[in-house]
């Protein structure tokens, strides 16, 4: 099944084309990549799809809900965005009561779950902003699961962390697989290799390929996913 259809959708800030009208699905379950260079257009087109900001053309289907259709489509998506969006006066543990207030769900058991799949016991007690950059992604995406989303957008999740707290989310990021649609946007091409189930190679705001890793690197006769990567998107001449 679908849960996400977009249809030739356009976006235009005044004189800059950002989407050129892009057509794609993605599937229920799925852990679905969105690639491209700086200004490709992927924080644009889940900006679009999450109510962010307004389409210039084209149709685009969450669940069967067109985007006119945003109350609707705001319960059953969530965001996790770059930018970690924790109250950092506030302690982990606030921070999460904090949210299932703000959406109404106040489930201790599935609270718990978050708190044991993340590991977040161990700092329960301490303010966002004492917190590494590996917790305050880690709480971000925790937090981006308490309305227990359908589908849940992760805009870069690992930028500027270290090798071990990278792999340390890359292993809570699988462990959802399959418990919700995931869409990700990452500047690693090794993240998308280890996570994602299929791929959209976007540039200057069109869809140059989409496909598994491995279908990918076969349409262009490349072995490696960088090789096919840059190949794909004509960088280095
Ligand atoms: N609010 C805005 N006003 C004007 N232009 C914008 C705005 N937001 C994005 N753009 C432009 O739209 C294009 C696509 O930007 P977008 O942020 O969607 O790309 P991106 O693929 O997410 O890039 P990055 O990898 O750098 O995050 C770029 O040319 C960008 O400069």
């Amino acid at each position: 099944m679908n849960v996400i259809e977009i249809k030739n959708l356009k976006k235009n800030y005044k004189t800059i084309e950002a989407l050129k009208g892009v057509s794609f699905e993605i599937y229920e379950g799925e852990i679905f990549g969105l690639l491209g260079v700086n200004g490709a257009g992927k924080t644009t087109l889940i900006k679009i799809l999450s109510g962010l900001t307004k389409k210039t053309s084209g149709e685009a289907y969450v669940m069967g809900h067109s985007l006119e259709e945003m109350d609707i489509i705001k319960d059953i998506i969530d965001i996790s965005p770059q930018e970690t969006a924790i109250a950092q006066n506030l302690t982990v543990e606030e921070n999460l009561d904090f949210f299932q207030r703000l959406y109404g769900v106040m489930d201790k058991e599935y609270l718990d779950e978050i708190i044991h799949k993340f590991s977040l016991n161990e700092v329960l007690k301490r303010k966002g902003k004492t917190l590494s950059g590996g917790w305050q992604r880690r709480l971000s995406i925790a937090i981006g699961l308490i309305s227990k989303p359908k589908i849940l957008f992760l805009d870069e999740p690992t930028l500027g962390l270290d090798v071990i707290a990278r792999r340390e989310l890359w292993n809570i990021i699988s462990s959802l697989k399959g418990k919700m649609t995931i869409i990700l946007t990452s500047h690693y091409l090794e993240e998308i290799e280890a996570l994602c189930d299929r791929v959209a190679i976007l540039s200057k705001g069109e869809l140059l390929s989409i496909g598994t890793v491995d279908e990918i690197k076969e349409s262009v006769h490349e072995d490696s996913f960088e090789e096919a990567f840059i190949k794909i998107v004509g960088g280095i001449e």
